[in-house]
């Protein structure tokens, strides 16, 4: 459906009566593509406009905060990187990531440093040996966008400075964090190994299992949901062959915990028994023992008829 109400090249105009494209909000489709039919004059206010269904659009303009986003040149459509974009705003940021998806299969786009991924929820066939071998060693720059890139640029700039690199994942539940994550340390392994991994590599993979039985969970966004944040941190040896690793948890949402309540309600019972235990036990055991007392005094002046304190 968006497909069609794409404008097709200039179909509706003629060459001389081009004008610029903007992106004007639909209910449907989010953002749709709508042709200039002439300049805008501010003093007029008036907006006219041509949709890719051939549906005219003419709207005042109130301020120029109401104008649309301007569309981008054909050229740039599909843009590896979206700062290359001559507008970037959301429409284009949006329209850039689908034709990319949907027409040239790929799942991953720059921008600038940053690797901007779409879960293709599909097997690809972007993760073999051969890839990791194409892009060990290979500039950022020069390579299409790829986990494999930004884990390599990053074990490169280790590596020739020594110095300790971090890269942060990011993204809604069931974007593909953690499948990201074991790609890169899969890279890792391979390019910091030797011919085959050694057993360091081969325990900090097949750490990855043992983990998610442990932290994850069934929700229904993700069936194999994280329920924690994950700071792992790698070692490398001076060959930049992988020597340990740690994982450390953070960002224990609430919306991450299944028993907030029971467990808040444990934290608080076990906090009082600790108390209770640490700081008055002389107390409370002299407590005790007067009470029991009390009792058989009572007991005792019941079965003889003595006065409690005869008897004590
Ligand atoms: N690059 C990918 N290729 C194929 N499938 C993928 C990819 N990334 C994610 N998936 C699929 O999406 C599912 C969810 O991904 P993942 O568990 O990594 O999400 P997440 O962002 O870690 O979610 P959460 O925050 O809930 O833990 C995976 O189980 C996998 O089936």
């Amino acid at each position: 459906e968006y497909s069609e109400k794409l404008p097709t090249k200039h179909n509706r105009l003629n060459k001389s009566q081009q004008l610029s494209t903007v992106w004007v909000p639909d209910e449907d489709a989010v953002w749709v593509s709508a042709q200039l039919l002439r300049d805008y004059n501010p003093e007029e206010r008036l907006l006219c406009l041509q949709l890719g269904n051939g549906l005219e659009l003419h709207y005042t303009v109130a301020s120029l905060s109401d104008l649309p986003p301007l569309g981008n040149p054909d050229i740039l459509e599909g843009e590896n990187d979206l700062t290359a974009l001559s507008f970037l705003h959301e429409p284009a940021v949006l329209h850039n990531l689908r034709v990319r998806f949907l027409d040239f299969n790929s799942i991953y786009t720059y921008c600038g440093i940053v690797l901007v991924a779409i879960n293709p929820y599909d097997q690809l066939p972007l993760y073999g040996e051969e890839v990791i071998d194409a892009y060990s060693g290979q500039d950022m720059a020069d390579m299409e966008p790829h986990i494999f890139s930004v884990a390599e640029e990053a074990y490169r700039t280790m590596t020739r400075e020594e110095k300790n690199q971090s890269i942060i994942i990011s993204g809604e539940s069931g974007s593909g964090k953690t499948v990201s994550a074991k790609f890169t340390m899969r890279y890792f392994a391979v390019v910091g190994g030797a011919a085959q991994q050694t057993s360091v590599e081969e325990r900090v993979l097949a750490s990855n299992p043992i983990m998610e039985a442990i932290g994850n969970a069934k929700t229904i966004r993700n069936d194999n949901s994280s329920r924690f944040g994950k700071y792992i941190e790698i070692g490398f040896g001076r060959k930049g062959d992988i020597i340990g690793a740690n994982m450390r948890t953070y960002l224990l949402e609430k919306s991450r915990v299944v028993f907030q309540r029971l467990r808040v309600a444990t934290v608080i019972i076990q906090s009082w028994v600790r108390r209770w235990l640490a700081q008055t036990c002389f107390h409370r055991t002299l407590w005790a023992i007067m009470t029991i007392q009390r009792y058989i005094r009572g007991a005792l002046a019941r079965r003889y008829g003595h006065s409690s304190n005869q008897l004590c």
